[in-house]
């Protein structure tokens, strides 16, 4: 196992003999994992999130990708281990206190939006943690944060539209503005760019990458399946395989061929140009010939 570990990884070591978590940590996985039925589905992991990060998970199918993630928003408990998110405690805080402070857009919640949800309600609707209106009463200083969540995805003009009209890429943009409504800390983004064709992945990774390169912008937890929806701006991967870390830590160091290749079970090539990163499997060395 290659890993590379990060200047928080040391300090949260050192930190090991008080149970409470660095202020400065956002997420603070120490020895975490999560079994379900008798399966290991991820961990046992170390992770630490600063305030200024931008972090990239990556990995095959069933890697525990969406586990990771779902206890990163304080969705699931950890089985084993101690995991802090915004330095509280899971499983001592009730987990509705941390949702507004969270920001999540992810397939399971694209899901949940009922498809005759005006789009301007799905994102206002965050400020109270739910999906679909019904009797809540919004400020206009709501109605105004929304517009400018959508403005933040150039999905602005889309806020009198019906949810269910909408194209994949429209709604992924519409669902990232909602996570962002409620100015969070902590901002997970479960495969953004999943089922978008080629200009619809270009208008988000675009729309990423500002959001990255935003100093005040939140923390930033991405899950792809391909290096080539890496935002530009973003400064730390993981890459994760069947459960386990292949290495994690700052991005030029982690995301490497021979990192890809023992995650991916093949010989992968990494290349970068423009900022961002392509890949694809290698060519082996004296390959097909023609006879
Ligand atoms: N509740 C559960 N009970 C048993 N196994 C589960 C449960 N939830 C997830 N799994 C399994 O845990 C493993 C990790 O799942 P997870 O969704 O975290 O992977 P992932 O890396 O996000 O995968 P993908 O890239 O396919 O979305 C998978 O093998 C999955 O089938």
């Amino acid at each position: 196992m290659d890993t590379v570990t990060s200047p928080y990884a040391a300090a949260a070591a050192e930190s090991d003999a008080t149970p409470e978590s660095d202020p400065d940590l956002l997420i603070d996985f120490r020895d975490v994992s999560v079994v379900r039925d008798g399966k290991n589905l991820v961990g046992p992991v170390s992770w630490q999130v600063e305030l200024d990060e931008r972090w990239v998970i990556i990995g095959p199918n069933g890697a525990g990708k969406t586990t990771l993630m779902r206890l990163a928003a304080g969705e699931l408990y950890p089985t084993t281990g101690e995991a802090f998110v915004l330095n509280e405690k899971l499983g001592r805080v009730e987990l509705r206190e941390l949702t507004t402070r969270i920001g999540v857009a992810s397939p399971a919640l694209l899901e949940r939006v009922p498809d005759n949800e005006v789009v301007s309600d799905v994102v206002v609707s965050a400020g109270y943690a739910v999906l679909g209106r019904w009797k809540e009463r919004y400020d206009d200083v709501d109605r105004d944060q929304a517009v400018e969540s959508l403005e933040s995805m150039g999905a602005e003009h889309l806020a009198d539209r019906v949810f269910g009209t909408l194209s994949e890429g429209e709604r992924k943009r519409v669902i990232i503005a909602r996570a962002l409504m409620t100015d969070p800390e902590l901002l997970l983004l479960d495969e953004p760019a999943a089922g978008l064709d080629l200009g619809g992945r270009e208008e988000l990774v675009a729309r990423l990458e500002v959001l990255a390169k935003d100093p005040d912008a939140p923390a930033t937890v991405l899950i792809t399946h391909h290096v080539e929806e890496i935002p530009e701006g973003f400064t730390h991967a993981l890459i994760l395989s069947e459960g386990g870390v292949i290495a994690m830590g700052l991005l030029p160091e982690v995301l490497t061929s021979k990192n890809l290749s023992t995650a991916f079970r093949q010989q992968i090539t990494l290349s970068k140009s423009g900022g961002r990163f392509f890949a694809r499997r290698s060519r082996r060395a004296g390959g097909h010939r023609r006879a």
